[in-house]
């Protein structure tokens, strides 16, 4: 059904009772009207008949019919007396008039048969005329012949009993009175008519007042609820109800529009943020690595269709380690920060500074030939190597090492430029670094540099290809005689030709290049399958496997939630597992390890902190770290026989150890006089090649 609009429902609202009364009081009225008129006229019509009949008595009674000729005659002096019939009692016609129009014309006497009851008018109805019969009766005149009390014979007593005389019929047109009940119906249609066009007009006149403000709210809240906030909604009225929506409209818009306004506003601002955040360092506020990437793409396609020339810097700073290591990563944090502060002042406006990762920076200096870039390097050189950094009571200095690459239209990518300036810097470090090495193609000191960075390439191929193995090697207790299982889990790769590949030949390149996630997660994943398969084979005793985790896999949280969820639904495994970190990589990401070290306890698994002596860290560091075992860097072990200093390194932490309350385990055992000094100076566990040389994890379950 469709939908009448609301001016249409306040219309028939109005209107439909009004009609309805306007009806019903104009239908009472013009009925009792024409009543009225018709009862009028009947009691003429009898009125006058009974003023004739006792007139026509004498007439009657003597026979005169001149006298009752005169009084028909005066009758029809009626305008609505359209005949007038005097008859005797037989019926014998006296007097007449008027019957040519009458529906009695041509009736005889008698033909018209009407009783009559005594002294009683009848009236006989037809559609156009009122037919009266009265009886005329049989009086008794008292004459007053004298005229002392009237003019004219009067007073006439009724003989009771006594047959009439004969009867006076008349009879009244009602053409009149039809004509004005005609008359009264078109008044009263007509007067109703006008009402309900008056109705008609007041009920739109008023129904505007309610509609029109309806229709407006009606319209804005349509547009607000679809989006358009500027909508206001504006009433032409008083302060009736339409007021308070009205304002009450507009204020919730208003609000909405604030609201929206702010989020808005929130939104951008977030908006901006997350972008600068994706494109700047947080420590530095340089531009990081990736937008870096696409100011290099542009520099690289003007330098390849119009010919212009750039030059790309790669900068890193040199034992900036030494830093962090004696004064800790705030420290060295502070450092990168005022360093940066000095090398902006140095570039250029034209020139992009940014903030590669840690402690190298990249720069691109726009339209400048390779004597300006040289120029260029070098006042950042010298200036890096002027900067004085104060911890406290020390104060450091850093040098750079920067390689330089010309972008012209011989380049060919940004990757190719990137690794054609980083190898540049690597040679700049090679050659004593604090120096600027300028790359040229047929560099031979950058060959060597370039086969790593193919690394890449072999890693990903290798993953793709299955080639990565797990291998494992014991780990023996050296004071007890405990039976049971350790083995540490090391990572190789089968080369394209099929040879086995350590991992210091392509790990240093997988931490250069971000690949060791990649890397972790295998060797984590492939680890979880050979331990299933080896308790599934029927193996027992495993009490210890250890897999080595990097760095950057402790800052991933897509890494320690999969751990996570592995773990918990294998809480056997967990309780064998030993994680095995550097103690470079939990020192630079001192809380990340902490973190992880901790979440990973829970679930039962064990940490040994890995190369431990190597980085020469604070001992400080390691009372934060809740490990279970510490490896003493096998760089010590190896000689300890015959080097008294590696020894006294070996006996010392293998001390500290012991006095924190951890296991020791020293790597690198390759002899039975390493081992000997070993278990005299107390040391839990051994591992190397002399105990146990690495086999190919598959043979683990068919042992
Ligand atoms: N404070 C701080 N240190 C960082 C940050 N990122 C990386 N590092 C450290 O920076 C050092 C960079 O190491 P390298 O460049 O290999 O060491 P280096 O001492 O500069 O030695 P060369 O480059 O060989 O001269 C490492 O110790 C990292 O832990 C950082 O954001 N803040």
């Amino acid at each position: 059904m469709m939908k009448s609009s609301i001016r249409h429902r306040v219309l028939l609202l109005a209107l439909l009772p009004a009609t309805l009364l306007a009806l019903s009081l104009g239908y009472f009225f013009t009925m009792s009207r024409i009543t009225d008129l018709d009862q009028a006229l009947r009691t003429r019509g009898m009125a006058i008949a009974r003023h004739l009949a006792p007139t026509c008595a004498y007439g009657v009674f003597s026979g005169n019919s001149q006298i009752l000729q005169g009084l028909a005659d005066s009758a029809l002096a009626d305008p609505d007396v359209i005949a007038v019939y005097i008859m005797n009692r037989t019926g014998k016609v006296l007097a007449s008039n008027g019957l040519k129009q009458s529906k009695l014309a041509g009736t005889q006497s008698g033909d018209i048969l009407l009783s009559s009851q005594k002294g009683m008018a009848t009236v006989a109805t037809q559609s156009s005329s009122l037919i009266f019969r009265m009886p005329i009766s049989q009086t008794e005149i008292q004459a007053d012949d004298y005229g002392f009390t009237s003019t004219s014979p009067s007073l006439v007593r009724q003989q009771d009993n006594a047959p009439p005389l004969g009867y006076v019929t008349i009879e009244l047109s009602r053409a009149t009175t039809v004509e004005r009940q005609n008359a009264v119906l078109r008044s009263a249609a007509l007067l109703t008519i006008a009402a309900l066009i008056a109705t008609a007009l007041l009920a739109l006149r008023l129904g505007r007042d309610i509609t029109v403000p309806i229709m407006k709210l009606a319209g804005a809240v349509e547009k607000i609820g679809k989006g358009n906030l500027e909508v206001r909604v504006q009433l032409d009225g008083n302060d009736d109800e339409f007021r308070i929506l009205e304002n009450g409209i507009n204020d919730m818009v208003s609000e909405l529009h604030q609201a929206h306004d702010n989020l808005h506003e929130q939104v951008l601002q977030a908006t901006a943020k997350l972008s600068y955040q994706a494109s700047h360092d947080m420590l530095t506020g340089l531009i990081n690595r990736r937008e870096f990437e696409v100011r290099l793409e542009r520099a690289l396609s003007s330098a390849q269709h119009q010919g212009r020339e750039h030059a790309l810097c790669y900068m890193d700073l040199d034992q900036f380690k030494i830093v962090n290591d004696s004064c800790g990563h705030v420290a060295g944090d502070e450092l990168l920060r005022q360093l940066t502060l000095h090398l902006q002042q140095e570039v250029r406006e034209r020139d992009t500074l940014a903030r590669l990762g840690g402690d190298e920076f990249g720069l691109l200096l726009e339209n400048c030939p390779q004597g300006k870039a040289l120029m260029l390097a070098e006042t950042m050189r010298s200036m890096v190597q002027n900067f004085r950094f104060g911890v406290g009571e020390k104060t450091f200095m850093v040098g750079v090492s920067i390689g330089i690459v010309m972008i012209n239209q011989e380049s060919d990518s940004v990757v190719s430029l990137l690794t054609a300036a980083d190898a540049a810097c690597y040679a700049a470090k090679d050659n004593g670094r604090n120096r600027i090495h300028l790359y040229q193609m047929q560099d031979s000191e950058l060959a060597r540099r370039r086969g790593e960075m193919q690394w890449f390439n072999r890693i990903h191929q290798a993953i793709a290809e299955n080639r990565l193995r797990l291998y494992f090697q014991q780990i023996k207790p050296l004071q007890t005689n405990e039976p049971g299982l350790h083995v540490e889990l090391l990572l190789r790769m089968i080369d394209e030709t099929g040879q086995c590949i350590l991992p210091m030949a392509f790990i240093p390149a997988a931490e250069r290049y971000h690949l060791m996630p990649l890397l972790d997660r295998w060797v984590m994943e492939n680890s979880f399958k050979l331990c299933e398969a080896y308790v599934a084979s029927g193996g027992s005793g495993l009490q210890t496997w250890a897999v080595n985790v990097s760095g950057a896999s402790l800052c991933d949280i897509g890494f320690v939630q999969y751990l996570k969820a592995h773990l918990a639904t294998h809480p056997a495994l967990a309780q064998s597992l030993c994680i095995e970190i550097t103690e470079t990589a939990a020192i630079t990401n001192l809380s990340a390890a902490n973190a992880f070290i901790n979440e990973l306890k829970l679930l039962g698994c064990r940490f040994a902190l890995d190369d431990f002596g190597s980085g020469l860290s604070s001992l400080n560091y390691l009372k934060n770290l809740n490990v279970d075992y510490l490896k003493i860097d096998g760089a010590f072990v190896k000689e300890m026989a015959d080097d008294a200093i590696d020894l006294a390194m070996v006996e010392a932490i293998n001390k500290i150890g012991h006095q924190m309350g951890l296991l020791t385990i020293a790597e690198f055992v390759d002899s039975e006089r390493v081992l000997l000094i070993l278990k005299e100076i107390g040391v839990d566990f051994v591992q190397g090649n002399w105990i146990h040389m690495p086999e190919n994890a598959e043979t683990l379950c068919k042992t």
